[in-house]
């Protein structure tokens, strides 16, 4: 969930970070922007001498790099994304510019400098929105830049070498992280902290509220921020409830007549209602009711209400009724549903707050994200996978507790079944098999183009894709890769449920299915294996027998690719992939160490890992050359 409305109005565009910056990758991740990261190969050479001013330097630089991304994944990638943003930090000290250090005495001269001074620091930020038309790509650019002043103290030769071999400025403009050691050196910094660091977020979500939610004119007559924008759209998103409306949070001056805590409601020219709190001040005078404020903790405790708001709406099909006419008032739908007006109106009211629905006078109608991933029939439809969470994972999360305690799977207590039976269950009873795999079609749909091109496939032939369900990643391979020929292998019980899965228009005969299980059955040729959502669900001595299988029968040079999402080195990232695993398969999350451990185990080498910023991350292997095998033999 993304804290800001604005920034939710990018969840469901495909994002793209044009940088490598760890610290913009971090800053946007950290306020739950979903994005994918790609570096941008433009190199900072623009001769400076021929801006005006250094933030048109810093915005220029940072528009190439987006750019550069743009025209990347729409030629070479055939992946236009809609949104690419791109950033360039500079440091200015006596109208010069400073950028990373080249070498240590680079740091040396950029740091002795700054020593005592106030310095500039300036990012340029732009937003690419990219469109595709007659296969031209198209562009609408959006670009700003934030100016901090940092002050340093005077450094001393020893501190400053001290810094300087901590290897810590090599990565930075101005030769310094003030995010980490080099904190120590700053006295003051007027302005925001996280543009020094590498990202302005907060003029950033201001830009994108001009873009996206432009102000409403009633409600800012109310309220005065300072550094958050006159807008209602920064209010984090309330569950709703009467009491907890008072923890809507606005950091910021916020002054109005009143001297204690009030709730002002304006009505906004499009009639909906909008709340804006004041905080309530301390004996000193001081306001503090936002510093306590416990958010996370609260959309936390809130969680469940919203994840069954949404799973009761999504079984009720009222996505799919909206989709069809909108828009709608409760009681047509409650008609439709065959379910209670009262009941009906708090639900799709529950829905709108969630920003699943909007809300007019003439009635309800879904959101774009509810029409592409909420409607049945929606291009990449989550449906399925929504009703297996809600029939399936729901009821094994209500024992939770019980999970803990004995550390192992709540089969028997969720459904009265041991983990075997229940697995049976799912070939015998044929509506259950397809809601599973309706729910495997929709993640395999949302994260196919991302797996696909996370290398470039282009020399593989054939693929085997093992346990690939309904062909959902097999179709998107040969649309990406014309030459390819890919074998969907998967158990004779799924291979008979395939065919309402496939798509009508593509070149059906460049994917064949195949019957088998991978545990006990011959593998079918190929050039390259994929192994996708499979490894995490089987645990060790499963994956032995399978990966060793795979390993006989690649030939040297062909690889195998997983697509997993790869945890961080801590197991703690991403949150989403971690809660996952308290459902207590016999299988496990791994972190990229341990896939390139477990992969180099079976004769894989060369692992390289690709995280997407989608829901599955790749690993991509090769099997070793014969001769390399003997020599490490030897
Ligand atoms: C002053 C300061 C800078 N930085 C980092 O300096 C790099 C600037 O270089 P860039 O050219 O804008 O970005 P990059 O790292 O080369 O990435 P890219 O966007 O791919 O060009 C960015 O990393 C910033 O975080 C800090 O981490 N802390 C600080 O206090």
């Amino acid at each position: 969930m993304v804290l800001s409305p604005v920034l939710g109005k990018l969840v469901s565009k495909r994002v793209v970070l044009a940088s490598a910056s760890p610290r913009r990758q971090e800053i946007l991740t950290n306020v739950g922007l979903r994005f994918e990261v790609v570096p941008s190969w433009f190199k900072e050479t623009l001769e400076k001498s021929s801006f005006a001013a250094p933030y048109e330097y810093a915005i220029e630089t940072a528009k190439q790099k987006a750019l550069e991304v743009a025209n990347r994944m729409h030629v070479k990638h055939l992946r236009t994304p809609d949104i690419v943003i791109g950033a360039d930090t500079i440091v200015t000290v006596d109208e010069q510019i400073l950028e990373k250090p080249v070498d240590k005495q680079d740091a040396y001269r950029m740091l002795s400098r700054l020593s005592g001074k106030e310095h500039s620091v300036f990012t340029g930020v732009v937003i690419i929105h990219c469109s595709s038309k007659d296969n031209q790509l198209e562009t609408e650019i959006t670009d700003f830049y934030e100016e901090t002043k940092v002050k340093f103290s005077d450094l001393s030769e020893e501190l400053l070498w001290e810094y300087i071999h901590s290897g810590e400025p090599m990565d930075k403009a101005g030769g310094y992280g003030i995010q980490a050691l080099g904190g120590m050196l700053v006295e003051y910094v007027h302005g925001d902290f996280l543009n020094v660091v590498g990202f302005p977020l907060n003029h950033f979500c201001k830009k994108l509220a001009e873009l996206y939610c432009p102000p409403l004119k009633h409600t800012i007559q109310h309220i005065k921020h300072d550094s958050i924008p006159s807008v209602d759209t920064f209010e984090s998103l309330s569950d709703g409830e009467s009491e907890s409306s008072s923890f809507k949070e606005h950091k910021g001056a916020i002054k109005l007549d009143s001297p204690s805590g009030v709730i002002c409601n304006s009505e906004n020219s499009s009639g909906v209602r909008t709340g804006s709190v004041v905080p309530l001040e301390n004996q000193n005078g001081v306001s503090d009711s936002a510093a306590k404020v416990p958010s996370k903790i609260l959309d936390l405790m809130d969680g469940f209400r919203a994840s069954k708001a949404l799973f009761v709406a999504s079984k009720l099909k009222m996505f799919d009724h909206l989709k069809k006419k909108s828009p709608l008032k409760a009681v047509d739908i409650a008609n439709e549903a065959g379910t209670s007006v009262c009941g009906t109106e708090r639900l799709l009211d529950a829905c709108t707050a969630l920003g699943l629905l909007e809300k007019t006078p003439q009635g309800y109608s879904n959101t774009d994200s509810a029409n592409t991933y909420l409607a049945s029939d929606g291009e990449y439809s989550l449906h399925g996978y929504i009703i297996h969470s809600n029939d399936h994972l729901w009821p094994l999360f209500t024992h939770l507790e019980s999970a803990v305690k004995e550390g192992s799977r709540q089969n028997h207590r969720a459904f009265g079944k041991k983990t075997e039976d229940l697995f049976n269950d799912y070939y015998q009873s044929q509506e259950v098999k397809q809601r599973f795999m309706a729910a495997m079609h929709s993640i395999a749909r949302l994260t196919a183009r991302d797996v696909a091109t996370a290398f470039d496939l282009s020399e593989f032939k054939t693929a085997c894709d093992l346990g690939g369900c309904t062909g959902a990643l097999a179709h998107e391979l040969i649309q990406i890769y014309p030459n390819m020929k890919v074998t969907v292998f998967d158990l004779p019980e799924v291979i008979a449920n395939t065919s309402c899965f496939q798509p009508s228009e593509q070149r059906v005969a460049s994917v064949t299915f195949v019957s088998g299980n991978f545990f006990t059955d011959d593998l079918p040729e190929a050039d390259l294996y994929i192994l996708s959502r499979v490894l995490h669900d089987w645990p060790d001595e499963k994956i032995h027998i399978l990966l060793k299988k795979i390993s006989a029968v690649c030939r040297p040079g062909s690889a195998l690719l997983v697509a997993e999402t790869v945890l961080d080195e801590q197991k703690i990232h991403p949150p989403r992939v971690v809660l996952q695993s308290l459902s207590m398969t016999e299988g496990k999350q791994r972190s990229g160490s341990e896939y390139k451990q477990l992969l180099e185990k079976y004769g894989f080498t060369n692992t390289q890992i690709k995280i997407t910023g989608n829901l599955l991350d790749v690993v991509l292997c090769f099997k070793k050359s014969v001769i390399l095998a003997c020599t490490e033999i030897a």
